[in-house]
């Protein structure tokens, strides 16, 4: 059964008095427990995607089914980590991580300890770098215990080290929880080393341009032949997309 499906969504924004198409009758499907990484070229719509799917925008046109029935706005299903952090100035790390329903002081603090952020559960959101502050948003969504992740970009502001660390951090909990996750990301290796399938979307107006499954077993290696067979199928992919969001310039 498929656990997510996004069926035929259209979104247009006005910018400027002009119509601006975002998504353009967008499909695909996300199985229960599985990893699924998003990606598509700067601008195509990847967030707006969330926005819908989370209850945050309604659609022009389209429909979100969750296990077969469709839902409208938000449900309480999904915990979403926006590419802002959304951290509140005035409250801590440790506050910021457990504004959720119930009070898991305990288990914020471990989470907290597992990406890193031992002794700064005290500190506020100036005081911290702007990957500190990603990995406390980071915690806050897990700690939301949903059902599905929506998570966009949640590395993006990490250096490639730190970035390394948190994918296998990541994985570990997926693999604890075994949540269906929806990953947006500009790295091909990052969604090589983490996802089941990867969807591969156009240039704006994004629509699905491929679905390229990933059938190995993790840990993953990025030097593993298959791996680099994928990344270079990925990469003339969005090769051509980015060339339609330049060219068009
Ligand atoms: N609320 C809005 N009003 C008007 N235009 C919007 C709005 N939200 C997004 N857009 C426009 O929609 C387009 C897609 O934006 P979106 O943030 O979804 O792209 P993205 O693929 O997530 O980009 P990036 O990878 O750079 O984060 C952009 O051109 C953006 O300017």
């Amino acid at each position: 059964m498929s656990r997510l499906e996004v069926k035929n969504l259209t979104q247009t924004f006005n910018q400027k008095n002009t119509a601006l198409r975002v998504l353009d009758g967008l499909n695909f499907s996300v199985d229960d427990g599985q990893f699924v990484a998003l990606l598509g070229p700067s601008g195509c719509g990847k967030s707006t995607l969330f926005n819908i799917v989370s209850g945050l925008l309604v659609p022009d046109t389209g429909e979100i089914y969750l296990n077969d029935e469709r839902i409208y706005g938000n449900t309480g299903d999904f915990a979403y980590m926006q590419q802002k952090d959304l951290l509140l100035p005035w409250r801590t790390v440790l506050r910021n991580s457990r504004r959720t329903p119930e009070y898991r002081e305990v288990e914020a603090q471990q989470r907290l300890a597992q990406l890193g952020l031992s002794g700064f559960e005290n500190s506020y959101p100036m005081q911290l770098s702007g990957g500190m502050r990603q990995r406390v948003a980071l915690v806050r969504t897990l700690l939301f215990r949903k059902e599905i992740l929506l998570l966009d970009e949640p590395f993006g502001a990490l250096d490639a080290m730190t970035r390394t660390v948190m994918q296998s951090i990541l994985l570990d909990i997926w693999s604890e929880n075994r949540q269906t996750v929806l990953l947006i990301t500009h790295d091909v290796e990052e969604a090589l080393l983490l996802a089941d399938k990867i969807y591969v979307l156009t240039a704006r107006p994004a629509t699905l341009k491929a679905e390229v499954p990933v059938p190995l077993p993790r840990p993953r290696n990025i030097t593993d032949t298959s791996l680099i067979r994928l990344k270079k199928e990925l990469l003339t992919l969005l090769q051509v997309e980015m060339s339609k969001v330049f060219d068009a310039g």
